[in-house]
């Protein structure tokens, strides 16, 4: 199984014309003109707003958009014009909801080098992996097609022939709330299901990446969506505590941060909505000594340079087993050297820019603190500048790997959120297990060895809620996905997450009389 499982290789490589046409978007050359916000089915600007932000191409440094941030109105009104659809597609039948959402998925394999553009231009992933996303993000919603008419309850036998059954029912308007690394992605990950059960959706995405997620609302449209079953407002922390503390929203999805997840979860508790958190990490990756060791290292940079390392489940916490730590560290050392910097829109590049000025300095200040530890620095971690002149002002590092670390130093102990491996040596199972779970996290962890019995064993021990053996970092649709300790609870993908959308209502029907005690 690889990341790209089931992107047919000539998909990934050989333009069609689709992707011709979107070769016009190059680097330095998007500017949006268009609303970002998007309500009772076509783009609007808000009613009010509650300061501005900017979107930047992180390429470059360009702004590519500057835009209001919701107010209050705008976010009633979108979450008016939601509870509106939410009565016609909730009467809809599983199958009539999956018809809408293959459909979707459809025009999303048709647009799917246009999204990937953009969403490069505005994340700055390379377009290599800005195609999976997109690819991933349409077999969510096939898979979800599947769900919406399997969606069932149960029918249950009683004395003297009355009986019970239960109903799975929606919940009415959800609200996601995404971060920057996956825009498009995460918000097909909330949609997908939540669509699929019968429910309504607002979405607001990061404010550092507006410009995707508007492209899914039209597609749902598009597609045959109601009008205002899928709306989206822009904003940052301010717009997203109006959604959390709105009176009319039934839950609430959030992938972000420990401490903003924390803040949802007290708005939610007010009015008692049940939340998903899909939150941060610092995965342990825990290789034995008989791995593989190709394979291992190939996991390894997988599980670590992705996205410029601005992945949550990331296993950033490298264990090797002392006798193999030369060689392996020899041998990622050579690959991370071959990485291709530079222009995420071209083909070969396969590290784009971080996303923008303020979480480069963040990954800085972090690779700052751990040279004043000790850790030593075997490749990478410099600001780096392409020769192309139109990338001057763009946000790129070097991605580093880290030796000599300890479980004390804070690039091991704190999430960087940047292409940062640490690399720790350790001597058996015992040790390294206790080390690996010695975090408040517990997103996800892999293990690379040929000992099946230790790979199951530890897979087992390890406190986190996605682990891998033998690979990191794929995310098949069909897979539960989230975390353990605080790194949140709920899932996103796999039938659990049509549990998190919906809710059982269950039926007493009586066959007989009714046999009062008064
Ligand atoms: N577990 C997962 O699936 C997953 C996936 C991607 C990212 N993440 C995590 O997300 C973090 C990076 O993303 P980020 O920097 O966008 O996180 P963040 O917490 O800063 O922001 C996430 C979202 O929350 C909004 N927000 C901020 N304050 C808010 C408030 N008070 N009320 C309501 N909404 C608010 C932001 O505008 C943004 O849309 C990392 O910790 C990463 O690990 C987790
Ligand atoms: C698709 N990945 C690589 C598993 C990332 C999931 C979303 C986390 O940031």
């Amino acid at each position: 199984m690889s990341l790209l499982r089931s992107v047919p290789i000539f998909k990934l490589f050989v333009p069609n014309l689709q992707f011709a046409m979107s070769r016009s978007l190059t680097t330095g050359t998007f500017q949006n003109t268009l609303p970002l916000n998007y309500r009772g089915g076509s783009r609007v600007q808000p009613v009010d707003s509650v300061g501005e932000e900017k979107a930047y191409e992180p390429s470059t440094g360009r702004v590519i958009s500057t835009f209001a941030c919701s107010g209050e109105k705008e976010v009633n009104e979108a979450i008016q014009s939601a509870k509106s659809a939410f009565k016609i597609w909730s009467q809809k039948s599983g199958m009539e909801r999956s018809r809408v959402l293959l459909e979707a998925a459809r025009i999303i394999r048709e647009r799917s080098e246009e999204i990937a553009a953009m969403e490069t231009i505005n994340n700055g992933k390379s377009i290599f992996e800005a195609r999976v996303d997109v690819e991933i993000s349409w077999q969510t919603l096939e898979y979800y097609a599947g769900h919406a008419g399997a969606m069932a309850g149960q029918h249950v036998q009683l004395p003297g022939g009355s009986f019970g059954y239960t109903r799975r029912e929606p919940l009415g308007v959800c609200v996601g709330i995404g971060a920057w690394n996956y825009p498009f992605q995460i918000a097909c990950w909330k949609a997908g299901p939540a669509l699929a059960c019968g429910n309504a959706m607002v979405y607001k995405p990061s404010p550092f990446t507006p410009v995707t997620v508007v492209l899914l609302a039209e597609i749902f449209a598009e597609a045959g969506v109601p009008p205002g079953l899928f709306n989206v407002v822009q904003g940052g922390a301010t717009t997203g505590e109006f959604l959390c503390k709105h009176p009319d929203v039934a839950k609430v999805s959030f992938t972000g941060s420990v401490p903003t997840g924390s803040k949802i979860m007290e708005m939610a508790a007010k009015s008692i909505k049940p939340v998903t958190l899909e939150l941060g990490g610092k995965s342990p990756l825990i290789i034995f000594s008989d791995s593989d060791l190709e394979n291992a290292v190939n996991g390894a940079m997988m599980a670590n340079f992705l996205t410029q390392g601005q992945v949550c489940c990331n296993g950033t916490r490298v264990f090797v087993q002392r006798d193999i730590l030369e060689k392996f560290t020899e041998e990622v050392v050579k690959k991370v050297k071959k990485i291709k910097i530079g222009d995420p829109l071209l083909e070969d590049t396969r590290m784009g820019p971080i996303v923008n000025r303020i979480q480069l300095d963040r990954v800085f200040g972090f690779l700052k603190t751990a040279r004043e530890q000790g850790a030593k620095f075997l490749i990478g971690g410099e600001p780096y500048s392409p020769e192309d002149p139109k990338l001057k002002g763009g946000f790129f590092m070097t991605p580093c790997v880290l030796g000599g670390c300890t479980d004390a130093m804070t690039c091991v102990k704190e999430e960087i959120f940047g292409p940062v491996m640490s690399i720790l040596p350790f001597d058996n199972e015992e040790e390294v297990l206790e080390r690996a779970n010695a975090t408040t996290y517990g997103l996800a962890g892999g293990v690379f060895t040929r000992d099946i019995q230790r790979a199951h064993r530890v897979v087992a021990a390890l406190q986190a809620g996605m682990c891998f053996i033998n690979n990191y970092n794929v995310s098949p649709v069909e897979l539960p996905f989230g975390g353990y300790k605080k790194s949140g609870f709920g899932r996103e993908n796999g039938w659990a997450a049509m549990e998190h959308y919906s809710q059982l209502k269950t039926v007493c029907v009586e066959m007989g009389n009714v046999e009062s005690v008064f």
